[in-house]
């Protein structure tokens, strides 16, 4: 499945906005994260909300979903029916036709795909009691529909992100499918998926806005605005600094300039590759045969200086080497080497003492620490640094947490900010922070700039780019072909666990990439 073409004169757009919110203001502490702020959606189009990391697109989003309550003042209107947002509630907002799918998904892992598609609709409940063989039946029609080659059977945990993605997108559109009225929005649902899915999800979008539906989409991959979107509207430092149709506003440059205000799209090109040439040894990161239970034997090598992208077609492989590296999934077979010294890491703390570092990829089920403050989710890790003679330094802790908020450009700056409640995507940089601040000599990363906004992914790149042209050796699992081909030395690609390909030099380029991927 292929996005939908530019031209989108033959959809059905109404005159009668689906959707209009007005006057919507934020304060949660101290500054508004929303002020006065307007958005409107018409029947028919597919509408991209756009904003730097912290600009208030999250928040705007659980105001509409009746999560968070708005500052008094606001409205927000659905085909035609006028509400104060004050008593705007969930109910209400499903009542309405509105549908979402926030961030963090919202499925339960523990229950199998059949259930966590049927979670609301109580899909066969007769007289209290549930009909399994119907939800059953259900789910697989919904899978089918959705294109998701899975079983309703299985646990949701067992999913890769890219399919919990499209799960959650199948859950959110699936019962409104049929209904013309639907206001279907959708925060970064594209975040973690590779481009052939993320594809295939923005054209399943784009055809729901063909058939009638109003879709509000935040993204921070500008592309998917350009083949997609037919209006944007544009928020900076929670305000609305610029809406309209995406006609005039063609290029990613220039939307990148309306986010951030400068030239950062054109910055995020100097990729870290063309500035670094690898070590000529390979004493680096070195993987003979390393199997784990969920991993067939793998051979690969990360010289110093050089960075390495993973993708996979299929789905785990990537993160299962970097997990098994890691000390975090039992290694049942083969030899890994540092430094051309072979190593037994069998726990994190091993891993690293070694100086390697690991962002996981499920942000906030295993890189942070919800419930602690940005100071304690940076230093984590690293506090014996911190310490002269046993004691911890609290000036030197506070020097380096002002540091990592400065350099990974932290927003708001504020090291007691409990760290869930930043922006998704200085959430990110948070945590990118937490590892880069041990300045580690083996980098093992997955989705480092996920949800990251256009100026900081350059930031992010920038200081990986850093650490590698210091010596270290960078293992990239991503799904962002476009910054695998600008910073990536070599990119391998895996199906099903074997390594089908490695490109590298003037081979080294997005449709090959995907090219690749796709025909594995
Ligand atoms: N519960 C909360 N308490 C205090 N501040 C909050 C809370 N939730 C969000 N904020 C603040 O509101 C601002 C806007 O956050 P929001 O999540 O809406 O940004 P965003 O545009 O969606 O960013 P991203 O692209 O990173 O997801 C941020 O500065 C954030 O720190």
């Amino acid at each position: 499945m292929r996005a939908a073409p530019a031209n989108r004169a033959t959809s059905p757009v109404r005159a009668e906005p689906a959707l209009e919110a007005l006057a919507v203001s934020k304060t949660y502490t101290a500054a508004p994260v929303l002020e006065q702020a307007a958005l409107r959606l018409h029947y028919g189009e597919v509408h991209a909300l756009l904003g730097g990391n912290g600009s208030g697109k999250s928040t705007l989003i659980k105001i509409l979903a009746g999560v968070v309550p708005a500052d008094p003042g606001g409205t927000v209107t659905v085909a035609g029916e006028q509400s104060a947002l004050k008593h705007w509630t969930p109910g209400e907002a499903r009542r309405r036709h509105l549908r979402f799918i926030h961030q963090d998904l919202g499925l339960v892992p523990d229950l199998t795909i059949a259930e966590n598609l049927f979670l609301e609709a109580r899909l066969g409940a007769r007289r209290g009691l549930i009909s399994w063989r119907r939800i059953h039946r259900g789910a697989t029609e919904v899978l089918r529909r959705f294109d998701l080659d899975v079983d309703p059977a299985g646990r949701t945990a067992d999913l890769t992100l890219a399919e919990q993605t499209l799960l959650a997108a199948a859950r959110a559109l699936h019962d409104v499918a049929d209904d013309a009225r639907a206001v279907v929005i959708l925060d970064e649902p594209t975040a973690a998926l590779p481009s052939g899915q993320a594809e295939q999800l923005m054209s399943a979008i784009r055809s729901y806005a063909d058939r009638g539906h109003a879709i509000l989409v935040v993204t921070h991959r500008l592309g998917e605005v350009v083949s997609v979107c037919d209006r944007i509207t544009v928020l900076r430092q929670g305000r609305v600094v610029h809406h309209g149709p995406l006609a005039d506003r063609r290029s990613e440059d220039d939307l990148g300039r309306l986010i951030t205000g400068v030239d950062a799209a054109a910055e995020s090109r100097h990729g870290v590759a063309h500035g670094a040439a690898p070590g000529t040894t390979d004493d680096g990161l070195k993987l003979t045969g390393v199997a784990t239970a969920s991993l067939r034997p793998v051979d690969l090598a990360v010289r110093p200086g050089e960075v390495v992208g993973l993708v996979d077609a299929g789905g785990r492989t990537g993160p299962c080497i970097l997990r098994a590296v890691f000390g975090l999934e039992a290694v049942t077979a083969g030899t890994v080497e540092l430094g051309g010294r072979k190593q037994r890491l069998r726990t994190p703390g091993r891993a690293m003492a070694r100086g390697i570092a690991y962002l996981p990829g499920q942000r906030l089920r295993d890189a942070l620490f919800p419930g602690l403050p940005v100071s304690a989710n940076v230093l984590i890790g690293s506090l014996p640094r911190h310490c002269r003679a046993g004691v911890l330094s609290r000036r030197r802790e506070r020097r380096t947490v002002d540091r990592a908020i400065k350099d990974f450009g932290v927003w708001p700056p504020d090291a007691a900010a409990e760290v869930t409640s930043l922006s998704g995507g200085n959430q990110q940089k948070v945590s990118v922070a937490r590892w880069m601040i041990r300045s580690p000599r083996y980098l093992l990363l997955e989705e480092p700039t996920q949800g990251v906004d256009i100026g900081a992914r350059a930031e992010i790149w920038d200081l990986i780019g850093g650490a590698v042209r210091d010596g270290a050796a960078a293992l990239v699992v991503s799904s962002d072909y476009q910054e695998l081909a600008a910073h990536c030395h070599r990119v391998l690609v895996y199906a099903r666990g074997e390594l089908v390909t490695t490109l590298t030099g003037a081979d080294l380029t997005v449709p090959a990439i995907a090219e690749v991927v796709h025909h594995a």
